[in-house]
């Protein structure tokens, strides 16, 4: 029998919204050296040990869509899904891939992948171009279409594998000691006689997840590896990524719009909107970035006017608790201190501001008052 192809990701038939570029620079934001993110070393964006393993420079897409405009009529317009983007991913990092909804994630992804090919610029992913080479690159990267599965509907699940394994052309031991892994860390054990058209979507997430794993990739592409999934199932997703980062140093590109996910898993985060970065760093850092506040919540001994100390503005007081403001790119640790001297301290704890709504004062941000 032939050796069947690796299968494409299907790319969906899109209409065309055109989707101007924004014009200021993005907010680059370094990384802080030293601290460690859950365990896993974290090195500046894209400069890890030796040759980064993806390196975009300069990246563009323009989709050329072609629209009836009458009876015979067509007319033709351009979409430019991504404009200009650059970015340098380390082995072992995770970096989290964001923006609203069409942005040109996606597109990025697929050129990533090599589905797609960039009108310009230059993209090497672990020393491959991606649309020149595919079927190579496809032996090294795993991609996770969290809308669309790349397992075999009607097949049960231990031939889905069986199939993907020959694709991929993994030795059986391998293969073997990676499905075990999976099937545990997943808990797929009772899945694997089940066809995967009846697999619940939790279920069958965990299953993409694995299949996308068995040939050992060197980077994982996610894209919405969570989304429809309750929260134990969120969970075990997001446990069973961080210790395979942890434990194999795969790199992993997460796209998602749930903000847990980028918390609990990315330390790097870079956001694009209309097709342009807007920032690249540190996810802590992104909460300063767009004038983002702190909040102190400190419990004094007994009901007091509100409290005063430069840096920090009182907004809220409850009996002996109040609520101070601070901007979140500034140190908390003298504040702390001059209330501590100042007032009758009992207790005192930080709120950082909701990652949700950063992120979306950066997009509103970039659109401006009248807003696209
Ligand atoms: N094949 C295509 N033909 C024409 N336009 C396309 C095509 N694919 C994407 N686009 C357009 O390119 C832009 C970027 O789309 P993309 O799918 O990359 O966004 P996204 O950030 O992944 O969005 P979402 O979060 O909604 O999935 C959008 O305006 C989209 O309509």
């Amino acid at each position: 029998m032939a050796e069947p192809a690796p299968r494409p990701a299907a790319e969906p038939p899109r209409g065309g919204e055109d989707a101007p570029p924004a014009a200021t620079e993005p907010t680059r934001v370094p990384s802080p050296a030293g601290p460690e993110h859950r365990g896993v070393p974290a090195p500046p964006p894209g400069e890890g040990a030796g040759e980064p393993l993806i390196v975009a420079d300069r990246l563009r897409k323009v989709f050329t869509v072609r629209r009836r405009a009458g009876l015979v009529r067509r007319t033709r317009s351009e979409v430019r899904a991504v404009e200009d983007v650059s970015f340098r991913v380390a082995r072992g990092e995770m970096v989290g891939y964001i923006g609203p909804n069409g942005a040109g994630k996606s597109t990025t992804i697929k050129m990533l992948t090599g589905i797609l090919t960039p009108t310009a610029g230059t993209l090497r992913v672990a020393g491959v171009e991606p649309s020149r080479d595919r079927t190579r690159l496809a032996r090294r990267i795993g991609v996770v279409f969290g809308q669309r599965t790349t397992l075999w509907w009607d097949l049960p699940l231990r031939d889905s594998y069986a199939l993907a394994r020959r694709i991929y052309r993994v030795e059986p031991a391998r293969f073997r000691r990676n499905l075990d892994r999976c099937v545990e860390l997943l808990d797929l054990g009772d899945l694997l006689p089940v066809p995967v058209r009846q697999l619940s979507l939790g279920q069958r997430m965990r299953a993409d997840i694995a299949a996308a794993l068995l040939h050992d990739p060197e980077v994982l592409y996610l894209d919405e590896p969570t989304i429809g999934l309750d929260v134990v199932s969120k969970s075990t997703v997001r446990g069973f990524l961080l210790d395979l980062n942890a434990e194999r140093g795969t790199t992993v590109l997460l796209t998602t719009h749930d903000m847990t996910d980028i918390e609990q898993l990315c330390r790097r985060v870079i956001v694009i909107d209309h097709g342009r970065i807007v920032h690249d760093g540190d996810l802590a850092l992104l909460h300063g970035s767009d004038g983002g506040h702190r909040t102190l919540v400190v419990d004094l001994e007994r009901e007091l006017p509100p409290i005063y100390v430069p840096g920090a503005r009182t907004v809220r007081v409850e009996g002996p608790r109040q609520w101070l403001s601070f901007p979140a790119d500034e140190r908390a640790a003298p504040l702390v201190a001059a209330i501590a001297r100042d007032y009758p301290l009992l207790d005192l704890s930080i709120r950082e501001p909701d990652i949700e709504q950063v992120i979306s004062r950066l997009y509103a941000g970039r659109r401006g008052p009248g807003g696209h």
